[in-house]
């Protein structure tokens, strides 16, 4: 994991990504990596050649100077006392037009390069957080994670260039040591020990920037949160209500700062300690340009190679400079990869296990929850426990208790979003945990309270419900009518081809009833042996509820089915109720057995009664 506070060797270990990073790029794409590193071996010798050639320029110059050639130029170019000039100035040029080439030849390739990586690893992300558990997703260091692992994908479009980069630099300096080792070999050392406060102080504070992005991610995704608020379809009713814009900004406004505060700091700092440093590898430059000047004027040097010496020297330090900032920055980089390979790391508990069992087909006995105990991660309260019962194969059970006594929680363990912390839930004798788990999932068709609008047409609102059918205009058809959404459908302008939702520019949008219609149409697209309605039917008015929970009683006939409703005119209709308190059964029963108990559910009965005479 990665931390918000980083020795200096915790840092270099994050080096250890570079290889599965570069790994990953190879196999991006092959060719385009091949040709990117050619490229880039290619225009490291460039510098040298070039420099080079312009010593040989300068000394061929001096030594026509010396001999004399003939101020008639035409003459001069027709007795051949100037074609070695013109040849090493036509080798310049060639090297300037094709270096030039060469760099926008290299541009190219890594921006396609890094393109394909980005778009590869995005998909990788979304990939790996679709096997992830619920309870990954509810956990807000996971969102964290997965945030800055998003902006990874991104963010690290740039490192490939900079590795490349680095090791087309690294080249070029070892092309100019070998040149520079001749003349004056302990310079080069001059230069590179002038050169490491810089390094040292860049990484510092790399690391530091890296620290405060870190440890401000949670903020960050209250501004991005923050900014969706006061901006979005889904807010802005009730946002305009309350006229919390103001009080949206002011937040925003606030973080900001504090972000912006934090940041200015440290980047005030840097450039400060970032000047100072430098100015030392500056100061070993000009030893060394002092002593090459002195050798020349010694007689040791040609003025060529004077040229050639300071130029060389320039150039020198403008490349270890920049290889020792670029190492650092890679370094820095390689932290951030950690964000994105600590999110892959991250392991789902809820799989299948090898050779897992098919769900029986059909359902014999049922399911049995036998002690079950949950918790959900984080909270010290049992949202169930000792929770015994048994959901025959085959009949419709009725869930009634107050808000928060454990409903939902339920139907999520029987869907196996959740495992059990204690106890255990079987099916036809066998715990679940031993079925296949995408079996099991095709085996269960829940629509909770809070089901997802798609803000799609009506045909695929509908068919996401088994997505495999999605084009299937008849299933769709056959689903709209048993979940009564046919009628909401019909009354679309351009019907199930009309978009809903008010997100794009051709939506409409619905009304909270006509959405629930449609998202129990979604639960029929499903042939599944278990059907469960979590209370999808809290806007519908009374008479389509009751219709909806007869006409699903009805088809589910050969089918296991759970219902929960606040609504006990339907709840009534069920084989068996069961109420439940504090995160266990309190009574079980008919509706009439129930009554006849007087205990919560003839009180709340009574209590919904007596609200209609
Ligand atoms: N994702 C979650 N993380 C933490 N606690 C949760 C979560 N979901 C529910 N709880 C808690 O678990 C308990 C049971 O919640 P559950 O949603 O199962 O109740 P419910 O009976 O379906 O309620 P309602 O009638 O309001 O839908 C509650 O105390 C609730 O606060």
């Amino acid at each position: 994991m990665p931390q918000a506070q980083l020795n200096l060797r915790e840092r270099f270990s994050a080096m250890r990504n570079i290889r599965p990073f570069l790994a990953e790029i190879w196999s991006t794409s092959k060719s385009l990596t091949i040709a990117a590193v050619i490229i880039r071996l290619l225009r490291a010798l460039f510098p040298i050649i070039t420099l080079y050639i312009g010593k040989l320029i300068i000394d061929e110059a001096i030594r026509l100077v010396g001999v004399g050639v003939t101020d008639d130029l035409m003459l001069a170019l027709q007795n051949g006392a100037l074609n070695d000039l013109l040849l090493f100035l036509g080798l310049e040029f060639a090297l300037a037009v094709a270096n030039d080439l060469f760099g926008r030849l290299s541009g190219y390739v890594d921006s396609v390069l890094s393109e394909m990586f980005t778009n590869a690893t995005s998909v990788r992300l979304m990939e790996h957080a679709s096997t992830l558990d619920l309870e990954d997703f509810e956990n807000a260091d996971l969102q964290d994670q997965l945030e800055r692992a998003r902006r990874q994908t991104m963010g690290r479009m740039s490192l490939m260039s900079q590795l490349f980069g680095q090791a087309q630099d690294l080249i070029t300096i070892l092309t100019f040591g070998a040149g520079l080792l001749a003349y004056a070999p302990w310079l080069i050392v001059l230069l590179a020990v002038a050169l490491l406060p810089a390094f040292i102080g860049e990484s510092h504070f790399n690391a530091q920037n890296y620290s405060l992005n870190f440890q401000w991610t949670p903020e960050r995704r209250q501004l991005e949160y923050l900014r969706q608020m006061g901006s979005s379809v889904e807010t802005a009713k009730e946002v305009k209500i309350f006229n919390l814009n103001r009080f949206f900004i002011e937040r925003f406004r606030f973080l900001s700062q504090k972000f912006f505060d934090a940041n200015r700091k440290l980047a005030a700092r840097r450039a400060f300690w970032g000047t100072l440093l430098s100015a030392l590898g500056t100061l070993g430059y000009y030893i060394a340009y002092a002593y090459i000047a002195w050798r020349t004027v010694r007689g040791d040097f040609s003025i060529g190679d004077l040229t050639f010496l300071a130029g060389s020297f320039r150039r020198l330090r403008q490349l270890l400079e920049s290889l020792l900032t670029g190492f650092s920055q890679v370094a820095s980089q390689a932290l951030y990869l950690d964000d994105l390979y600590s999110f892959f790391r991250i392991q789902p508990e809820i799989i299948s296990k090898p050779n897992a069992l098919p769900v029986p087909s059909p359902i014999r006995q049922g399911f049995v929850f036998d002690d079950v105990g949950f918790r959900y991660e984080g909270s010290d309260r049992w949202a169930l426990r000792h929770l015994s019962f048994e959901l025959h194969a085959g009949e419709v059970l009725a869930l009634v208790g107050e808000n928060g006594a454990g409903k939902t929680t339920l139907v999520k363990l029987l869907a196996r979003l959740y495992d059990p912390d204690e106890g255990r839930i079987t099916l036809d004798g066998i715990d679940l945990r031993e079925y296949d788990l995408d079996d099991l999932r095709a085996n269960i068709g829940v629509i909770f309270q809070d089901f997802v609008r798609y803000h799609m047409t009506a045909a695929e609102n509908i068919g996401v419900g088994q997505v495999e059918d999605m084009t299937n205009r008849s299933r769709i058809e056959d689903a709209a009518r048993r979940g009564m959404a046919d009628q909401v459908v019909a009354g679309l302008e351009r019907g199930y081809d009309q978009v809903i939702g008010r997100r794009f520019k051709e939506g409409v949008d619905l009304s909270g009833g006509q959405w629930q219609k449609i998202a129990i149409a979604r639960a029929y697209m499903r042939d599944a042996q278990v059907m469960i309605l979590d209370e999808p039917t809290a806007a519908l008015d009374a008479r389509s509820e009751f219709e909806v929970f007869e006409r699903f009683k009805e088809l589910s006939d050969d089918k296991t089915a759970i219902l929960i409703s606040h609504r006990f005119s339907s709840v009534r209709m069920a084989d068996r109720i069961l109420v439940l308190a504090d995160g266990k059964v309190e009574a079980s029963g008919t509706h009439a057995e129930l009554m006849e108990q007087g205990g919560r559910y003839a009180e709340l009965f009574e209590l919904q009664a007596a609200g209609y005479r």
